[in-house]
């Protein structure tokens, strides 16, 4: 386990108090907005910033214990810093980059040259120097030079920060064989919930100083805590799902999870392959029967497990599934309509258009899904099986 145990009070009126654990294995992100101190967390992992009082151990190894004066050199904690900015040696070519990386080394090399040039795509740019990449090399180039060091942990600071949407989408294919090609457990902060999605297992989810939640990410996203990290709109509930069919014609795939299936846009992955949905809560409506004549195509049945009263109209109802839960966001209004209240059977109705599948291995869909253009006109006339009503042409 990775455990963090640290208090910091900083003369600029911040003070930081966050204790959590993490697995030592796969990606825990550490998610807040601006100023919430994830990034003075993992300067204390590095050992650049000293808490006040705490403790920090990677495993067996104990970083830091300020009450028994322990305070591991930051040589000595093996970890690998990957910054906003990729902090290359500009006089130096990408492979001599990558070599001083090796060099620092103190541990027999487990992860070998070739495999890490290969698994970042960074072979054909071995010769050039730092200023004629661009952004997304250089990052890719500032990570293999991480990974040569041989860390048994590695840090990752926002690393696609400085990138553009396009740049962005380049290098998370990277970072996702890194997850999964690598046993080397990382630690990535970010205030992008689109990359912890995509890359995260474990979520510790931090507000000015302190840690609000932390835990696997599908637990953590759902929580009511996060409302002040995520918005309203953007809380929601997250599936680990499989693909099991693909529609092509109708650009439609099937994922199933522990509670049934779900109908959404076609996910770039193939059948069997784990996908993640994400549903927001807003996107879930709910009816007392079973909804015939609607549109919306995914319908789950379930009961009402508490109701939430939020701020203005708002009221967050969440429904239990047979195995799990999911949110639904309505109005004050709707509940009064209804008479909704606990343990009342209800469906949870959500347009497949609003799921949001991507995968936590590879990528599926880079982009926020676009509603088909007039072109697919004809898939749609074939879910129809007769031409539209006037204008919809
Ligand atoms: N060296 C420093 N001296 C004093 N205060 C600092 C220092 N570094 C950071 N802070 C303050 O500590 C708080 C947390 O900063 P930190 O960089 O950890 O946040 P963050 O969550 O990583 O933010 P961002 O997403 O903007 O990088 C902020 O209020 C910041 O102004």
């Amino acid at each position: 386990m990775i455990e963090i145990d640290v208090s910091l009070a900083r003369n600029t009126g911040f003070t930081l108090t966050a204790q959590f654990t993490a697995p030592q294995s796969g990606v825990t992100a550490l998610f807040g907005r601006s100023g919430s101190g994830k990034t003075t967390i993992i300067q204390m992992v590095a050992g650049s910033v000293r808490p006040d009082q705490g403790q920090i151990r990677v495993g067996d190894e104990v970083f830091l214990d300020m009450a028994k004066g322990i305070d591991l050199p930051i040589e000595k904690r093996r970890v690998g810093y990957v910054f906003q900015d990729a902090r290359l040696f500009p006089h130096l070519s990408v492979d001599n980059n990558l070599r001083y990386g090796q060099r620092r080394a103190r541990h027999a090399h487990s992860i070998g040259f070739e495999a890490v040039v290969d698994m970042l795509g960074i072979g054909h740019l071995l010769k050039r120097r730092p200023h004629t990449l661009s952004g997304g090399e250089r990052q890719r180039v500032a990570i293999g030079r991480a990974l040569l060091a041989q860390p048994r942990l590695l840090l990752m600071d926002e690393p696609l920060a400085s990138l553009d949407e396009q740049r962005k989408l380049e290098i998370l294919p990277y970072l996702e064989r890194l997850r999964d090609d690598l046993k080397v457990p990382i630690l990535y902060v970010s205030h992008s919930i689109d990359e912890v999605l995509r890359l995260a297992d474990t979520v510790a989810a931090l507000q000015d100083g302190t840690v609000l939640a932390c835990g696997p990410l599908a637990d953590v996203l759902s929580r009511p805590e996060l409302l002040p990290v995520l918005g309203r709109f953007d809380l929601g509930t997250i599936f680990d799902c499989v693909v099991k069919s693909h529609d092509a014609d109708l650009s439609l795939s099937t994922i199933t999870f522990a509670d049934g299936e779900l109908r959404v846009p076609l996910v770039d992955r193939p059948v069997g392959a784990p996908v993640r949905a994400r549903i927001r809560s807003r996107d879930v409506s709910l009816s007392l029967s079973r909804p015939i004549d609607v549109s919306v195509t995914n319908r789950l049945a379930g009961t009402i497990g508490s109701l939430r009263r939020e701020g203005g109209p708002y009221v967050n109802v969440e429904v239990k599934l047979a195995n799990g839960k999911l949110q639904s966001l309505v109005t004050l209004e709707s509940v009064d309509r209804l008479a909704l209240e606990e343990g009342m059977p209800v469906w949870a109705m959500i347009k497949a258009v609003a799921v949001d599948s991507r995968s936590p291995t590879f990528p599926v869909q880079n982009e926020p899904f676009n509603p088909p253009s007039h072109s697919a006109g004809p898939n749609l006339r074939l879910v129809a099986g007769r031409s539209l009503p006037p204008g919809l042409e």
